[in-house]
């Protein structure tokens, strides 16, 4: 798969890093750690690489729908990325049960998607935000209220102790990011939104050895995971997908695109 767009970024400082400027916002540059060790190293500075060249900033901001944002945890464990994942309490009003990754509804005090992604994984698992180095925004999604969900991505220290809110929060769990590439056990679905949009849903299930349990994940989240693997692997998953691998940035954009379209031709069908 070829990258579009190969922007070489210099350094900056990094949360992991004592002393610089720890995961301020706009300050996700490479990481200067000689603390670090290489392999480490050049896992996150790779990933930080073909982040950058995805990122939407604030692209669509403007657009006239609710706003939503989670966070796309990494972190490093034995040289590998892995994802931070979470259950939702089955006291939620909303997908009880279901995993997802830290998040929720944008509030008026937000300054943008970044802000209500680290607010929410606060208020959710414990993270602070100055333990995220934010690396960038990637293509929005739109979940079935019509909610403009913003995947924000962040390096978090492997050594993050999880403090679970419990009227949101029943578990935390982390999986190989190449698992949303090379799945064990992997299912796919079609399924038409009510804007009549289909679309290919991804269903994983993942053999967590630490929890000694199975995690279901799929729709909204499993789509995120397997977009940000592609974008950081920059290989053909096991699995079809709904983008040209060559194409990756563009293909992602008409996506999301064509997805909006339907959902504003419904609203205005429906004034
Ligand atoms: C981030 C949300 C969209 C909003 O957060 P909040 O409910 O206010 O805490 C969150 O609801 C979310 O991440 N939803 C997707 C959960 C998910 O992926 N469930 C699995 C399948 S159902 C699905 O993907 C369709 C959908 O929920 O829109
Ligand atoms: N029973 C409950 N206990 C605590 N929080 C709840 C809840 N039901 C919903 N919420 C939270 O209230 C917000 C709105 O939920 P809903 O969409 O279901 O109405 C969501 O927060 P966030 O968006 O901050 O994550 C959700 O997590
Ligand atoms: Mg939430």
């Amino acid at each position: 798969m070829a990258a579009e767009r190969d922007e070489e970024p210099g350094p900056g400082p990094c949360c992991l890093c004592p002393g610089t400027a720890a995961g301020k916002r706009g300050m996700a540059g490479g990481c200067r750690c000689s603390a670090l060790p290489a392999p480490r190293q050049g896992v996150m500075e790779e990933a930080r690489r073909r982040l950058r060249q995805f990122d939407v900033g604030d692209k669509f901001s403007r657009l006239p729908l609710p706003r939503a944002a989670v966070l796309l945890p990494l972190m490093v464990r034995g040289d590998r990325l892995h994802l931070l994942l979470t259950v939702r309490s089955m006291q939620l009003r909303r997908s009880p049960g279901e995993v997802c990754f830290p998040g929720g509804k944008s509030e008026a005090t937000d300054k943008d998607d970044v802000d209500t992604a680290l607010r929410e994984a606060k208020e959710e698992v414990g993270l602070q935000p100055e333990k995220v180095e934010v690396i960038c925004r990637l293509m929005p999604g739109i979940d079935k209220m019509n909610n403009l969900v913003t995947p924000v991505v962040g390096f978090i220290e492997d050594t993050f102790q999880v403090t679970p809110n419990p009227d949101e929060v029943s578990e935390v769990f982390v999986v190989p990011l190449e698992y949303f590439v090379k799945p064990l056990n992997y299912k796919t679905f079609s399924y038409k939104t009510t804007s009549g949009y289909l679309t290919r849903i991804h269903c994983f299930t993942y053999d967590d050895q630490e929890h000694k349990r199975s995690f279901k994940i799929w729709g909204l989240t499993a789509h995120f995971a397997v977009f940000l693997a592609l974008v950081i692997f920059g290989e053909r998953p096991a699995f079809e997908v709904d983008y040209d691998l060559d194409n990756l940035i563009s293909s992602s954009e008409d996506n999301f695109i064509n997805l909006y379209a339907s959902i504003y031709e419904r609203k205005k069908s429906n004034l």
